[in-house]
């Protein structure tokens, strides 16, 4: 009984040190002690399998002599391989009652003698599973066989065994176990974390801290929420609130670093699970801020290519033939391809007739070279319309530096080039006309002026100039001339062959370039055809207009080094031609050009007598005709030469209108007059009115009428003693604006009269309607008034006519008495002419006037001339 009760208690201390989980070694130490003091003379040795089960590997033992444990350490599991290596692998009890003659210890004999061990019984240590652990066994020093109750105590202590190492086993899975999941939770690159249910981390892995920025410390114990931005947190609440138990749920949030920077997080939440209750949860939460931050950029970017003006084409640079992977919306508007109709195909289908083989080759070669390429070529869209299309293509590459598509970005530049193309013609092309203007006429000229010189051709320049297309333009519009203009353009063209050149040079100038005469008198017989054509009429609108043309014709002469000289020698010519008259023609020689030389010295003298105000003016009294009394002057300017002396207005007037020099000396006539009769009242030889001829260019002038008033201003001339005097033509041309003004100067007080009447194209009845008050009857009808029946009764008729209008009327020209009665006798108002007075300088002019006579009332009385 003692002994039973002793044998369960230590039973008892071995299971104790199994539970508390004592280290293997010293349970198995215990076992060993336990049962040596159970067995008299018994040796215990426990041995354990190694891991593949072949091998007792360990041996643990109180007693037995290390140098027999070594040497049995190792021994592998077979059925003569001793007592132990035979139970662990029969896995039964194995007696060995007499080692030294055991068969089964073949090989041990030695070592068992050596060691004095003479009987061994073992029995097999055997897992729950049924897995042979190991061996359990008692060695004696003498032979003998097992009582039953050996035998039982070798079975219970071999369970005692099994018990240990199992739970060390155990244990050592658990920890194993604790150490997988420990390093997954260390280890993974996403955050890892545990909340308890209440929200506050429990647990944090390193990449939680690194993703957050705050320490691991300071994370546990917080509440996830304190990370999330405010805008998320309800929403992950309510997620948390509604999981389904034992479900994994899913979201992504944005939490603050700690450097109030946004992270952007793939959160996974799992419930920890114990015991069927959900405790906490496990989260997993993945940085996905990089993404988040590509597929951004990559939002933005594909959001551009679609919303591009441009179109954007990609193509598989692998694939055959290099196949349209995506196109954009522009590429759709601008080729009228739609995206179905697009995609798998080649690019190369909006090619076609018109686009440049160079262009494709170079694009070709750029692709196969896999590097960018701008081309411009000639598209077509769907309905066959071809368009310029400016083609960036750049090859995209991957990690690897491998080409694997193409981008192209078209930019439909047709509207460019068709404005280029307009600016081009432009530039070389006279926009009234469409003629060629004078660059290109010069190239032409160039090119064949060359080729003349080197075949031998006869070569000529034809200068054109109309005659009588001034006054079109000045009486009826710019419109009308326009209109003239094309016509005259047309009628020309229509003569000439298809190698000629016909440019305008502008206003009504037209110049041909003749490259290939047969002989000279082909030009001469060509131009007398061009003089021909213009003299027909011309019709615009309801008017039916005549004009005429003067033409200089210059040939290619060996000597002749700048071909542009040809043009100014036709220039030239053409200048003589008018001279001749209307409708003429002149060819180009030497003298001319001398003629045109003085010409142009003139011009250049004329702009520094302008600069010197080196001018005088002269005046021709103009008289009543009934008293011969004084009743205005004419002022008449004169240029004083250095070298020529006086010259006359009719030398130098007709050029400066012709250069546009006429402006300041308009104005200094106007100036001076006023000033001359101011000075001729104050100096009591009365206050006469001065008439001061006026030409187109100052009367068309913006500032025209405030000039005036600002010269009377200035002068102090009141403005009844001004009388402007104005031609046919300046009033005829852009009217409803002349009108205004002749009103405005009726306004002012300015007196007008119409000048050299019977020359232009007005009528009387017409001048009705104009607030003028006199006419001025040309020289040329006065010159023949007593001979010419003719002339008389054109005179007769104006007189009469003006009267009834209520008009007076001077007569110009008058250089004899019987022009002077003819007049008189039909009640003309006012005479001038040499037959009474030249024109004279002021001086001449106070002692034409006589002395100064002063009223009472301080104003002088006008001379009389006839008695
Ligand atoms: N725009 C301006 N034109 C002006 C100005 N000064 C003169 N002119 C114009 O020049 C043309 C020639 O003028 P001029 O040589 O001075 O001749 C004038 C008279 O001398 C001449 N005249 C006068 N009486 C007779 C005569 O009996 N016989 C005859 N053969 N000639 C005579 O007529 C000219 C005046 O003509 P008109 O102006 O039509 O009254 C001439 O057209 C001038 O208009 C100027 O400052 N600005």
């Amino acid at each position: 009984m003692a002994r039973t009760q002793r044998h369960l208690r230590a039973q008892q201390r071995v299971q104790t040190l199994i539970a508390r989980d004592q280290p293997l070694e010293e349970t198995l130490g215990a076992i060993c002690r336990i049962v040596e003091a159970q067995v008299p003379g018994g040796i215990v040795s426990i041995m354990l399998c190694d891991e593949t089960r072949l091998y007792l590997d360990r041996i643990y033992s109180i007693s037995l002599p290390q140098a027999y444990c070594d040497a049995v350490t190792g021994t592998a599991i077979g059925p003569k391989n001793g007592a132990c290596g035979r139970a662990a692998y029969i896995r039964d009890f194995v007696v060995c009652a007499d080692i030294a003659h055991d068969p089964n210890w073949r090989g041990f004999h030695a070592l068992a003698a050596e060691h004095g061990l003479k009987a061994c019984w073992s029995y097999p240590v055997r897992a729950s599973n049924s897995e042979v652990l190991g061996t359990f066994a008692i060695y004696y020093r003498e032979p003998g066989e097992p009582r039953k109750s050996d035998r039982r105590r070798v079975v219970e202590a071999a369970e005692l065994v099994s018990l240990a190492v199992e739970r060390e086993r155990n244990r050592e899975a658990l920890r194993e176990n604790e150490q997988r999941y420990r390093s997954l939770f260390t280890y993974h690159p996403d955050a890892v974390f545990s909340l308890d249910l209440a929200g506050h981390f429990t647990s944090v892995n390193a990449a939680c801290s690194k993703i957050t920025g705050y320490a691991m410390e300071q994370l546990i114990g917080s509440h996830y929420s304190v990370l999330v931005l405010p805008e998320d947190r309800s929403r992950i609440q309510a997620l948390f609130r509604n999981a389904d138990p034992g479900e994994a749920f899913r979201y992504s949030a944005t939490i603050y670093h700690r450097e109030a920077r946004a992270v952007y997080l793939d959160v996974t939440n799992l419930p920890i699970v114990v015991n069927g209750s959900v405790i906490g949860f496990y989260g997993i939460a993945k940085d996905m801020t990089e993404q988040h931050r590509r597929e951004t950029e990559l939002r933005i970017l594909q959001r551009s290519v679609e919303a591009s003006i441009n179109g954007i084409v990609i193509a598989d640079a692998r694939a055959e033939g290099k196949p349209v992977i995506y196109v954009n919306e522009a590429f759709e508007r601008i080729t009228g391809y739609g995206r179905d109709e697009v995609l798998g195909r080649s690019c190369s289908f909006l090619q076609g007739s018109e686009t440049d083989p160079e262009a494709v080759a170079s694009m070709g070669k750029a692709l196969a070279e896999r590097r960018e390429i701008n081309v411009t070529l000639c598209n077509y869209r769907k309905d066959g319309t071809p368009f310029w299309n400016n083609l960036y293509l750049a090859p995209v590459r991957d990690g690897e530096g491998t080409v694997t598509h193409f981008v192209g970005i078209q930019h439909d530049i047709s509207e460019r080039k068709s404005y280029e193309a307009k600016l081009s013609f432009h530039t070389s092309h006279d926009a009234l006309t469409g003629l060629a203007n004078r660059s290109l006429f010069e190239d032409h000229l160039l090119h064949d002026v060359q080729l003349a010189k080197r075949h031998g051709r006869i070569l000529a320049v034809l200068f054109v100039d109309l005659d009588d297309f001034k006054p079109i333009n000045d009486s009826l519009g710019h419109e009308v001339g326009d209109q003239v203009l094309i016509q005259v353009a047309q009628r020309l063209a229509d003569e000439l062959d298809p190698g000629d050149t016909l440019a305008r040079f502008g206003g009504d100038e037209f110049v041909i370039l003749l490259p290939e005469l047969a002989r000279e008198e082909s030009a001469i017989r060509l131009v007398e055809r061009l003089l021909t054509c213009i003299r027909r009429p011309f019709r615009v609108a309801e008017h039916e207009l005549y004009i005429g043309a003067s033409v200089g014709i210059a040939f290619l002469q060996d000597e002749l080094e700048n071909p542009v000289e040809l043009i100014q020698q036709a220039d030239m010519a053409m200048y003589r031609a008018k001279q001749k008259g209307r409708n003429a023609w002149e060819c180009f020689t030497s003298d001319i050009n001398d003629e045109v030389s003085a010409r142009m010295a003139l011009r250049n003298d004329l702009q520094e007598a302008i600069e010197a105000e080196n001018f005088e003016l002269h005046y021709q009294p103009l008289l009543d005709a009934h008293s011969g009394d004084v009743v205005g002057v004419e002022a008449l300017v004169r240029w004083k030469h250095p070298v020529k002396g006086y010259l006359s207005p009719g030398l130098f007037i007709p050029l400066a209108e012709d250069t546009g020099q006429i402006g300041p000396i308009s104005e200094w006539v106007l100036r001076q007059a006023c000033r001359d009769m101011c000075r001729l009242a104050a100096e009591g030889y009365g206050q006469y009115r001065v008439s001061v001829n006026l030409s187109p260019l100052q009367f068309r002038r913006p500032n025209f009428l405030s000039n005036l008033q600002q010269a009377l201003l200035e002068t102090g001339l009141a403005p009844e003693y001004l009388e402007l005097e104005l031609t046919e033509g300046i009033l005829m041309a852009d009217s409803a604006a002349a009108v205004e003004t002749l009103h405005r100067l009726r306004d002012m007080g300015v007196e007008v009269s119409i000048d050299d009447f019977g020359t232009g194209f007005s009528s009387l009845s017409y001048l009705k309607q104009l607030p003028i008050g006199k006419i001025k009857i040309d020289r040329s009808f006065v010159r023949d008034i007593a001979t010419s029946r003719h002339d008389g009764a054109i005179v007769q008729g104006i007189i009469s006519m003006a009267h009834h209008l209520g008009l007076a009327v001077v007569a110009e020209g008058i250089e004899d008495a019987e022009q002077r009665d003819f007049l008189a006798a039909h009640g003309c108002d006012v005479f001038q002419g040499f037959f009474f007075a030249r024109p004279m300088p002021l001086q001449k002019l106070r002692a034409y006037l006589g002395q100064p006579t002063v009223t009472s009332e301080g104003d002088a009385l006008p001379a009389s001339r006839f008695s």
